[in-house]
């Protein structure tokens, strides 16, 4: 296959990273889109080692497991990124990611600062979004009303969300920053930044 434009075509939707620091409101954002959008994206199922919270489903939101199994998986070669976040390990598998390509969607991935550092030594080429909280002060605020953490993870998670901060503003790190101050205004912007894949699926399935 010699046509750029037929190889581009055949090459499915990009990817969507969405990263910022926790408490930012990534989920809260995917959510709306999977919803809006149904049949459109699929979201990159990671696996982690920390415990279910109340409502998360496994295979859904994450699947759980040991680390002695997580680090095993990560040994035979099984994920395309990994980190350690808040104590807990984080990561996405290759099959995660292809069960959303096999079907043409956009795959969506959640993930902190070290995966998205990681990402860019692959060749998924992904479009980097970042959602940033539009102060510290808030971000605490969401973070606590959300009632998931401990004190301990909480001030980890805090730590984290400064670095994260501040990383995010390196030129060309992200394709686009937005601040989720205002839900549906930074739902809007997200929507705006991944219109075009959107519409390469909508294709796809008219054909
Ligand atoms: N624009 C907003 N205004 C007010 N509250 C918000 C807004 N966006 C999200 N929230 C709330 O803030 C909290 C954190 O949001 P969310 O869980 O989506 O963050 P996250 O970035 O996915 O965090 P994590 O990385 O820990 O999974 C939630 O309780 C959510 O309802
Ligand atoms: N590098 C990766 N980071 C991930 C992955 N899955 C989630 N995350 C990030 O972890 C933190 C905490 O998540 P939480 O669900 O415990 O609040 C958050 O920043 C996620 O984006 C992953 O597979 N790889």
């Amino acid at each position: 296959m010699r046509d750029p434009a037929k190889q581009k075509a055949m090459a499915g939707p990009r990817p969507v990273v969405m990263s910022g620091p926790s408490g930012a409101g990534k989920s809260t954002l995917l959510k709306k889109l999977l919803t809006e959008f149904e049949g459109v994206f699929g979201f990159s199922v990671s696996h982690t080692t920390r415990s279910p919270r109340p409502g998360e489903e496994e295979g859904k939101d994450y699947h759980y497991v040991s680390r002695e199994v997580m680090k095993a998986a990560i040994a035979n070669g099984e994920f395309i990124e990994n980190a350690e976040f808040s104590g807990n390990m984080y990561g996405t598998s290759k099959a995660a990611v292809q069960a959303v390509q096999a079907k043409n969607l956009i795959c969506i991935l959640d993930i902190d600062m070290q995966g998205v550092k990681n990402i860019k030594r692959t060749d998924l080429n992904p479009i980097y979004v970042s959602i940033q909280p539009p102060s510290m002060e808030i971000l605490e605020k969401r973070l606590r009303d959300r009632k998931t953490e401990s004190e301990e993870s909480l001030q980890k998670r805090l730590h984290a969300a400064k670095v994260d901060m501040e990383i995010s503003k390196e030129p060309g790190l992200f394709d686009v920053v937005i601040t989720n101050d205002d839900l549906d205004v930074a739902y809007g912007k997200l929507k705006h930044a991944v219109l075009e894949e959107i519409q390469k699926v909508r294709d796809a399935h008219k054909s």
